[in-house]
């Protein structure tokens, strides 16, 4: 069986906010655990509202920042193993990012091109600048662009969706396992926004690679996904089968999201966030979200709440699915799966 493109167990990220001597220390990330299969390419959003621990989780998994604890797994393989220098290369080959901002990833003294050329030379895609050539000509065509369209420009010459969809091409060289895009489409013109989301879904079979979408914006993340990750306040509060969790929403919160979706390409409503708790909830000893949740009891406010499987492929961290008990989590309710054991949705 194949090994899950991502593993992340029991992972936690500290950071220490306001000064030295009244700073507080937040858990900006707190004993997340996850599993993405590995048996076909998937897309994986990850979404909440701002603060909510996204950019921190996904600057982990490209190994841009440490776990304070725990580990990281990708197709069975340790991110530590990446940590020597002779590993690094292995790594840019398995695993590409793509940024918010494609006007930031290229220097506007630069031509775009010597990007993509550098990348399939350095990552021994290519021996020759020919052989390059043809390499980037390849991955330009996949993204709707042609190599003349694209050779001798600078990045002010291009529109921000163009661009980002250059960074898309650039990812691709080296044929990744996994991308991991954070906020790509955010500072992209919204009436452009699905061009670019529906990109990954014909890329994801055509390269066999799979992708984690960062995102605020829940209407796409929703329509691409084939699995969704939940966060508030650092936690993953629900995982799992996108169309399961579309269909039955089981965290308070995620019910939150749905019933506020806004229209495709539209920005999560201001209201959502309540800075003024925000610090307090991450310090909260029970549930994060108690002092919003309409079924809050007593219980949630001062017990950890623990992972509860609803389904084979669906999660949620929230005492009202174990009977607002605590303890062991009940065992996983088999009544939506069918013979196969598959979800039946
Ligand atoms: N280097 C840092 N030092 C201190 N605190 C940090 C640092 N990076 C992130 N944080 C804090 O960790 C929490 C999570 O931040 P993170 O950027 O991961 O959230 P996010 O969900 O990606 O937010 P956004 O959508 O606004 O980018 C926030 O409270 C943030 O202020």
């Amino acid at each position: 069986m194949a090994h899950p493109i991502l593993e992340i167990n029991n992972v936690s990220r500290n950071f220490k906010i306001g000064g030295m001597l009244l700073g507080t220390k937040i858990k900006a990330i707190d004993e997340v655990s996850l599993t993405l299969p590995g048996d076909k390419p998937q897309i994986m959003s990850i979404v909440g509202e701002s603060g909510c621990g996204k950019t921190t989780l996904a600057k982990m998994i490209l190994r841009l920042l440490e776990p304070s604890s725990g580990d990281i797994m990708i197709e069975g393989v340790p991110l530590s193993y990446y940590s020597k220098r002779k590993t690094r290369k292995e790594f840019f080959k398995k695993v590409q990012p793509i940024f918010q901002n494609p006007f930031t990833s290229f220097s506007m003294r630069k031509t775009v091109d010597t990007y993509l050329f550098e990348t399939a030379l350095n990552l021994d895609v290519a021996q020759t600048r020919k052989d390059a050539r043809a390499v980037v000509a390849d991955v330009l065509k996949s993204v709707g662009l042609e190599i003349d369209q694209v050779l001798g420009k600078y990045p002010n010459q291009f529109s921000g969706g163009e661009l980002q969809r250059i960074s898309i091409s650039r990812a691709l060289i080296s044929r990744p396992r996994l991308i991991v895009a954070d906020e790509p489409v955010a500072m992209i013109d919204a009436s452009l926004r699905m061009n670019i989301v529906n990109l990954f879904k014909k890329l994801k079979d055509e390269y066999n690679v799979n992708f984690i979408y960062i995102t605020h914006d829940l209407s796409t993340a929703y329509y691409v996904s084939d699995y969704i990750a939940t966060m508030y306040r650092g936690n993953l509060i629900e995982f799992g089968n996108a169309k399961h969790i579309l269909t039955q929403p089981a965290h308070p919160y995620t019910e939150l999201l749905l019933d506020s979706i806004p229209k495709v390409g539209e920005k999560w409503e201001e209201d959502m966030t309540l800075p003024d708790l925000e610090t307090k909830e991450y310090g909260l000893s029970g549930c994060k979200f108690a002092a919003r949740c309409p079924y809050v009891k007593e219980v949630c406010r001062s017990t950890v709440p623990e992972m509860v499987p609803i389904h084979q492929e669906h999660s949620v961290l929230c005492l009202k699915h174990n009977d607002y008990q605590t303890g062991n989590p009940k065992p996983l309710d088999r009544s939506g799966l069918d013979s196969n054991n598959q979800l039946s949705v």
